[in-house]
């Protein structure tokens, strides 16, 4: 998936402006991190990418189409291409690990046969597939957030966007969940993670987008 926003800016209800301006593209099978200070706008950037919330000015290009112009309709079809990953997982514990990666498939109406199928790939493809019948509880921070990232990937989305995905984890665990989210770019899946390890993100060695108070003040450097 191809992104393009052309000044973009987000005032919230409140009148708080979250971002102002913001011009930057991401091209088809790129990965890029974005870092700035707590407030800078990140969160709010990936909210505009899935539609959660609306820009108040500029335009977004999803390959090459204007987001202002999906129906109601198209909506929640536009969310289905894209993977989203959370710092606190937000996983459901009184369901098993298989049925939390199961989720959005089940959303989408997907047939049970499919769905497993679907779900044992992505369990495969995180490491996690003895522990299907795990109640999420069971496991490390570092499984946990591997669950969510399967659950992210379970619908092969076209861009996945991860908002502080390692968080709470310590530097080997960071280091191997961004090197999943690197697979996941190797195999041609846009890739956008919001990260404050300034120090992880420079091994890495891709384009880096950096807010500050809601505006883009670098592109393209490393961190
Ligand atoms: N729903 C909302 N209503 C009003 N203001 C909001 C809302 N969401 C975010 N903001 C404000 O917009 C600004 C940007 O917030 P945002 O969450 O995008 O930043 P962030 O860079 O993701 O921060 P953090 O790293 O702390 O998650 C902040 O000033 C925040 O208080």
């Amino acid at each position: 998936m191809e992104i393009e926003f052309q000044r973009v800016g987000k005032k919230y209800d409140s009148g708080q402006e979250a971002l102002s301006q913001v011009s930057f593209h991401l091209r088809q099978g790129e990965m890029a991190f974005l870092t700035g200070h707590s407030g800078a706008g990140k969160s709010t950037l990936m909210k505009l990418m899935m539609m959660i919330e609306r820009q108040t000015s500029g335009q977004i290009l999803v390959d090459g189409v204007d987001l202002r112009i999906l129906s109601r309709r198209a909506i929640p079809y536009h969310r289905r291409r894209v993977g989203v990953v959370f710092q606190n997982h937000q996983l459901l514990f009184d369901r098993s690990v298989f049925h939390n990666v199961a989720l959005p498939l089940q959303v989408s109406g997907v047939d049970p046969e499919q769905t497993a199928k679907r779900v044992r790939a992505a369990l495969d493809k995180v490491g996690l597939l003895g522990k299907e019948k795990y109640n999420p509880m069971a496991l490390s921070g570092g499984e946990q957030q591997r669950i969510g990232i399967a659950r992210a990937v379970v619908n092969k989305p076209q861009l996945l966007l991860a908002d502080e995905p390692t968080g709470n984890l310590d530097p080997k665990l960071s280091a191997e969940i961004m090197n999943l989210f690197q697979e996941f770019n190797n195999v041609g899946v846009t890739v956008l993670v919001a990260s404050h390890d300034l120090a992880l993100v420079a091994r890495m060695r891709h384009r880096v987008l950096t807010l500050n108070q809601g505006r883009m003040v670098n592109d393209g450097g490393f961190a």
